[in-house]
């Protein structure tokens, strides 16, 4: 079988790469619609399907259609329910399909997502395996030429890999794997704009957030001129796009700091369903929706908007918190005290008023005793945007375990990334109300804090980031 990462490209940004339309066979091809699930706006690809969607097909392809065609019995899933969500292949009675095929496996490699497009990918993208959070400070005398060369360099290097090509120079560390959904996200943190002259294009939704009673944040852990996210079903191909992205630095700008962090493995459920964190509850079920009429408004800066940036057009915030669990705490409460922190059951995610996982809560139904069931300082219920004069957010986390802290219990929590056109009318408010009032409170503490202006995605021929930094 042909390996697309021994195949080099050209740059990408002079718009001759060969990831998207190329017909090179190499890689899939991009489509422009998400599979049923899954959100909308950063489609991952048919897996396999060639790049004319003609009738060419690769070898990957023959491999996945054999998957496909037992996905006419198994069916073949991308994304899951809650918005953000892991692909998986499973079958209709559940169990997971092609679990011992090789087809399976080929189909989390083979899923490309698009690297073009309106919005950047890896916001409503489904939920990935890996992912790294790496904040960058542009060097001593660099500033917005350099910052501009930079973008141009990664978005070209972020487009190849995307795609499931190698860069030039490849370090060859994803070698015999696909693009296995590969993301790569750029932001721009407060501090970008004076290094590089550009501080009367600074949005005034990069203010500073308040300082949170309960914040417990370390500076050098937190905020950073540059921001990468970086998702994938591999982490081998979260690694290697990490590694180039980090070499295509150069001189111009060095790491601040750096998370790395997981969620489940595509496949590794019998169904596809809503992530769990690693307090093991199910967390995600109510994020906006992309099919919600409000979901674009509420998450991507709208074109034209009073008071906006225009180079924000098609962008969102991304407010980044590092939240340390305290597990050996938590493990303490019995599963009912956990729930009721939450106010919603442990084992499906349904809200302590009963019904589904996706039944709404009714935060005025009382029990026998005349108490509310989803009790007043229940962490869904002081987030709900209904307690929020309709502040909403669409959170796209990873868990993250660094080992053993000083303390002897385990450095782990929640890589908290949530997306918003505005942080004062999404995350802001919200964790004002949980940081006065939220049970979760005790449990939980946020070390490191960012925000970031993530542009709009790149039009064909152009870098992320190009109407900020060459208008
Ligand atoms: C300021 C925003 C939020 C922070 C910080 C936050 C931290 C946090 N949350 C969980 C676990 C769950 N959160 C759930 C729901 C939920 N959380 C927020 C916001 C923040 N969470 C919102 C807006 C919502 C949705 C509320 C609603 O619309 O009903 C849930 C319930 C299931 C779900 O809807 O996702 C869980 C579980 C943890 C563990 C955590 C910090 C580590
Ligand atoms: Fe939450």
């Amino acid at each position: 079988m042909s390996n697309p990462l021994t195949d080099p490209t050209s740059d990408p940004t002079s718009g001759s790469g060969s990831g998207s339309g190329s017909g090179s066979g190499k890689s899939s091809g991009v489509r422009a619609g998400s599979a049923s699930g899954s959100p909308a706006g950063s489609p991952r690809t048919s897996p396999g399907v060639s790049p004319g969607g003609g009738d060419h097909l690769d070898i990957s392809r023959r491999r996945l259609l054999g998957t496909v065609g037992a996905a006419g019995a198994a069916g073949l899933v991308i994304g899951a329910a809650g918005g953000a969500g892991i692909a998986a292949a499973v079958s209709e009675d559940g169990s997971a399909a092609g679990a011992a095929g090789p087809g399976a496996l080929t189909s989390v490699g083979a899923t490309q997502v698009a690297f073009h497009g309106r919005h950047q990918p890896g916001i409503t993208t489904p939920l990935q395996s890996r992912g790294h959070l790496v904040a960058f400070d542009l060097a001593p005398g660099a500033g917005r030429k350099e910052a501009a060369a930079l973008l141009r360099r990664w978005s070209a290097t972020a487009r190849t890999l995307m795609a499931g090509k190698a860069p030039a120079g490849d370090t060859g560390i994803a070698l015999d794997a696909g693009p296995s959904s590969l993301t790569v996200t750029f932001g721009f943190g407060r501090t970008f704009f004076d290094r590089t002259g550009l501080a009367s294009r600074r949005p005034s939704q990069l203010d500073p957030l308040p300082a949170f009673s309960s914040d417990a944040v370390d500076p050098k852990r937190s905020e950073g001129d540059l921001w990468v996210q970086i998702g994938a079903d591999d982490a081998l191909v979260a690694f290697h796009a990490l590694r180039a992205l980090q070499k295509d630095a150069g001189d111009a700008a060095r790491v601040r700091w750096q998370m790395n962090g997981f969620n489940r493995s595509a496949g590794a459920t019998a169904r596809p369903t809503t992530a769990r964190n690693l307090m093991g509850q199910v967390d995600g079920t109510n994020n906006p929706k992309p099919t919600d009429p409000d979901f674009d408004r509420r998450i991507f800066v709208p074109a034209g908007a009073a008071g906006a940036q225009e180079w924000m057009a098609g962008g969102s915030y991304a407010v980044v918190r590092r939240i340390r669990m305290l597990l050996d705490d938590w493990d303490q409460l019995s599963q009912e005290g956990q729930e009721r922190v939450i106010g919603r059951r442990k084992a499906d995610g349904a809200p302590l008023s009963g019904g589904s996982e996706t039944t709404p809560l009714d935060l005025n139904k009382t029990g026998p005793d005349g108490k509310l069931l989803v009790p007043d300082n229940a962490h869904a219920r002081i987030s709900a945007p209904e307690q929020n004069g309709g502040a909403a957010m669409l959170r796209r986390p990873f868990s993250f375990h660094d080992g053993i802290g000083a303390d002897g219990t385990p450095d782990a929590g929640l890589l908290f990334v949530c997306w918003q056109a505005d942080p004062l009318r999404g995350f802001v408010p919200v964790q004002r109300k949980l940081d006065r009032g939220d049970a979760l409170s005790k449990f939980v503490r946020h070390e490191s804090s960012g925000l970031f202006a993530v542009p709009g995605g790149a039009p064909e021929g152009e870098y992320v980031g190009q109407r900020l930094l060459e208008a």
